[in-house]
């Protein structure tokens, strides 16, 4: 909005923008979308190839196997440099691949989460304005809209009328506590109040803004992007953790083999080309390709088949993970579709009056606030009462905002000419406003309570008589009188009685909670209403609450493993809850609809909205339930699980086999007058390995590790590879002290070439077997079909057998072996799977002991959560 005077009076804007407070027709505005092109912010246009390109170099492995690829050069090794500059490029193309094909399933589905804003457009120039929800892309300059609390600013805005407006500008300051918006029509040179920028989110009141700029011209498209706020998630704690520790042994090994090398055996710097092989080797360089095929499989299965949306693709991984899900009552666990039941009156009797006033107030609420769409509570009380309200005149309101559960309406009766401030919301509030005797509050907070434990909602309605004001000089004026109502007039009032609402549980639900429990997840409800109702909805549902609190009775850690009801919630006291239980420990979700759920929806590791969600829910929300029914989250938990599971496969399979080869390899160059392996050979058997493990992005785990949450924890899997990985060295390494001694003649070992081929054998033969034996879930003792980890396995060990004797191992300096040594590496390799399979079992033990009796294939380096019995 730099280049125009940004003083000028709305309605100078106005004929700028060649608009009115009328808005656009609808030609007007097909005519200006076809010239300046669809309001699409610039974040979530879909990155081009060289970006995901760039994206993906920036990989912590990457930039490693760079490294060594550039020392290769430098010594002038460029078959070495070229294998790796190779590796390089194939697993960005495959990733960039994956995710370009999950983000192609999403698109499909893109719709149904896009924003939408509320536009006043006109089919022709004579006709009346139309209230229209559009989609936010379709938003032109000239464009007049309207701003509820929850709403995203949808363009560059300069607002026309507001009332109470308050907006969150954390997009461009980071500043979260939102910041007073006003329509002035002179305002101040410089000052921003009357402007509203795309991106931010309106916290409080409403206002009409016409749009200015969209697309690529707002400020939000001119700022640069904006750093990711959010604290490092499980995702980030565990992959990233083992991810750092191997970088560092990376980086240690080529020094040392060097050292090693130069002290032992007297050699010199042409041992690095070595090196940097076996660094390479022990590099799981398939992980970020491995990591975003399983999500983005994961995310393109749930957008198929469950109209799932997971916006960032490590929330999939965090989603397996979670072991305690906190959950919205309203609008989530239920539909926030309330029917009004019953309207008591201060005796506790049947009585229209509470009806009536709640809908007076809920009337001229709805108008004096210009609301686009009316509360949910404020819509059942018009649709019970009513036409009603007209009667009176309104003169201001203070509708309801987050964390404040009351709502205040001041109205004058034309005939009389009385003033009535009306107030109604959450009956300990309102009672607090009453005059009443401690004895008679008591009594009528027992009351809502027995309404509220029958499941049903409950308003309380107050009024009272104010004096006449001069400033209010009768119905029909507007202007600064609206200030002149504060929380502080919310005193002395009257009490009127008890609404009652009804409100149906949402689709799914109780099915939904159900599946969680079994998948071991903890469920605990946070709500903004009264705890009966709470707990009773939470009973209906199946689930049975341990406790039912208050978040005023303490915000201390939730107990894991059994269900509680914290009612009563502010916004910043459901972040607070999840945001202890993360600091517990515990991998939180959080799963809300509201405006009041924000805070908490960005404080978890995983925030999920369902599909009624206000756009900034959704905009917060890592996971979008497109589908009616809320049985998704269930399938979206699982579907997490697979994936993290198929990593977890990867990296212990990957690192105890590549530790395994790197530790024998070591060791036999030092003992050897000759080195085990070219550098060459070191590479193509790792280029065979990270192809046949590509197959783990495909795997079907077994059924115990889709049963419990899946947390991949760095010291369990370090211990895990560690172990097997010795193992897999002293195999390797006994083999060969078997081969030397049986093998004589011509043939035998301290040949060069025959040497080197057995190696190469050998090593894809025990990698093929440490595939089968070492994945998760399924133990190949379970027998089922092979999948493709078993069809991969067996792929390599025949190119294991096949390469050597063939031209391209003799263009590797390879040779056929002697028969012999097939018939002993059989006997050899079978001890050593008997071998495994004895370890893997231990382990297996030993990890059950560990993790109270739920031991799966989570124990083997990715330890299972089990609710609240964390084990770090
Ligand atoms: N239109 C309204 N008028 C008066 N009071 C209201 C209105 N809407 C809500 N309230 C009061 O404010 C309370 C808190 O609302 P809030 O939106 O924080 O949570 P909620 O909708 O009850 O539940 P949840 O947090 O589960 O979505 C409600 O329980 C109700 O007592
Ligand atoms: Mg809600």
């Amino acid at each position: 909005m730099a280049s125009e005077p940004v003083t000028d009076t709305a309605l100078r804007v106005l004929r700028r923008l060649e608009t009115g407070p009328r808005g656009l027709t609808e030609a007007e505005a097909a005519a200006r979308l076809a010239a300046v092109g669809e309001n699409i912010p610039p974040r979530s246009r879909a990155l081009s190839w060289p970006a995901r390109w760039l994206r993906a170099l920036r990989d912590p492995f990457t930039a490693v196997l760079l490294t060594l690829g550039l020392v290769s050069a430098f010594v002038a090794s460029w078959g070495t440099a070229a294998v790796i500059l190779a590796l390089v490029a194939v697993s960005c193309v495959l990733r960039a691949t994956g995710e370009r094909r999950a983000d192609r399933s999403l698109a499909t589905l893109r719709h149904l989460v896009a924003g939408t804003a509320t536009v006043l457009r006109r089919p022709d120039d004579t006709a009346d304005p139309r209230v229209r929800e559009l989609p936010v892309t379709d938003l032109v300059p000239g464009d007049v809209v309207r701003l509820a609390p929850g709403d995203l600013v949808p363009a560059d805005i300069r607002l026309l009328r507001s009332r109470g407006l308050t907006v969150s500008q954390a997009v461009f300051t980071g500043e979260s506590s939102p910041v007073s918006k006003a329509a002035a029509d002179l305002p101040e040179p410089r000052a921003e109040d009357h402007l509203c920028f795309q991106g931010s989110v309106v916290t409080a009141g409403t206002a009409t803004a016409v749009v200015v700029h969209t697309g690529a011209r707002t400020r939000f498209a001119a700022a640069h992007p904006v750093p990711d706020h959010r604290v490092p998630s499980a995702f980030d704690r565990s992959v990233h953790g083992i991810a750092r520790v191997l970088v560092r042994f990376m980086l240690l090994t080529p020094p040392l083999v060097l050292m090693a090398g130069a002290v032992l055996r007297g050699r010199g710097l042409e041992t690095l080309p070595f090196a940097v092989a076996v660094a390479v080797g022990l590099t799981p360089e398939m992980l970020p390709v491995i990591v975003t095929t399983c999500l983005a499989r994961g995310a393109a299965g749930l957008a198929r088949t469950r109209q799932v949306v997971v916006r960032r693709l490590p929330a999939l991984h965090d989603l397996g993970a979670v072991d305690v899900l906190c959950v919205d009552k309203t609008g989530t666990l239920t539909q926030d579709r309330p029917v009004a039941a019953r309207s008591l009156g201060p005796d506790g009797h049947d009585d229209p009056e509470a009806l009536h006033w709640a809908a007076v107030a809920a009337w001229w609420t709805l108008h004096l606030a210009e609301l686009p769409t009316p509360d949910a509570l404020d819509a059942a009380l018009l649709d019970a009462a009513g036409p009603t309200g007209e009667e009176y005149d309104g003169l201001a309101a203070l509708p309801v905002e987050p964390g404040r559960r009351l709502a205040t309406t001041l109205v004058a009766d034309p005939l009389g000419g009385r003033r009535l401030l009306i107030t109604k919301g959450a009956a300990e509030d309102v009672l607090d406003r009453c005059d009443l005797p401690g004895g008679e509050r008591r009594r009528l907070l027992a009351r809502a309570g027995r309404e509220a434990a029958a499941g049903r909602r409950v308003l309380a309605v107050a009024a009272t008589e104010l004096p006449h004001h001069p400033l209010y000089p009768g119905p029909g004026a507007t202007g600064p009188r609206a200030s002149l109502l504060t929380p502080a007039d919310e005193h002395g009032l009257t009490f009127r009685g008890l609404v009652t609402f009804h409100d149906e549980p949402a689709p799914g639900a109780a099915e939904s909670l159900r599946a969680l429990t079994a998948l071991g997840i903890t469920v605990h409800v946070l709500t903004g209403d009264h705890p009966g109702t709470a707990a009773r909805v939470c009973r209906d549902l199946g689930l049975e609450p341990g406790e039912v609190r208050t978040a005023a009775d303490g915000t201390g850690p939730l107990p894991a493993g059994a269900t509680t009801v914290v009612a009563r919630c502010t916004p910043r006291d459901k972040a607070d809850l999840v945001t202890a239980l993360r600091a517990a420990g515990h991998t939180v979700g959080f799963l809300g609809d509201g405006v009041n759920d924000v805070p908490a929806l960005l404080a978890a590791d995983v925030g999920l909205a369902p599909r009624g969600a206000v756009p900034v829910a959704r905009e917060s929300a890592d996971v979008v339930l497109a589908a009616k029914d809320l049985t998704a989250i269930g399938h979206a938990v699982v579907a997490g699980r697979r994936g993290s599971a198929n990593i977890a496969s990867y990296l212990r399979v990957t690192l105890s086999s590549n530790l395994g080869n790197v530790l024998a390899m070591l060791a036999a160059a030092l003992l050897l007058p000759f080195l085990p392996m070219l550098p060459v050979q070191v590479l193509a058997q790792n280029l065979c390995f990270d192809a046949a493990q590509l197959a783990f992005a495909h795997d079907r785990p077994g059924a115990p590790a889709l049963r419990r949450p899946t947390v991949l924890r760095p010291p369990a899997l370090l211990r895990f590879i560690t172990a097997f990985g010795v193992l897999n060295a002293v195999a390797d390494l006994a083999t060969f002290a078997v081969l030397a001694l049986a093998l004589r003649g011509p043939d035998a070992l301290d040949d060069q070439a025959v040497f080197h081929s057995a190696w190469f054998t050998e090593n894809l033969l025990t990698q093929a077997l440490v595939m089968l034996l070492l994945r998760g879930g399924r133990h190949l003792a379970e027998g089922g079909r092979p999948g493709p980890v078993g069809w991969s396995a067996a792929l390599l060990a025949a190119v294991g057998l096949a390469l050597p004797p063939s031209p391209l191992g003799a263009a590797l300096g390879m040779t056929a072996l002697p028969a012999g040594y097939h018939l002993l590496l059989t006997a050899v390799l079978g001890v050593y799977a008997v071998t495994l399979v004895l370890a893997r079992r231990r382990h297996d033990r030993r990890g059950t002991g560990r993790t109270d009796g739920h031991a799966d294939g989570g124990t083997t380096g990715c330890t299972v959560a089990q609710s609240g019995k964390l084990h770090r």
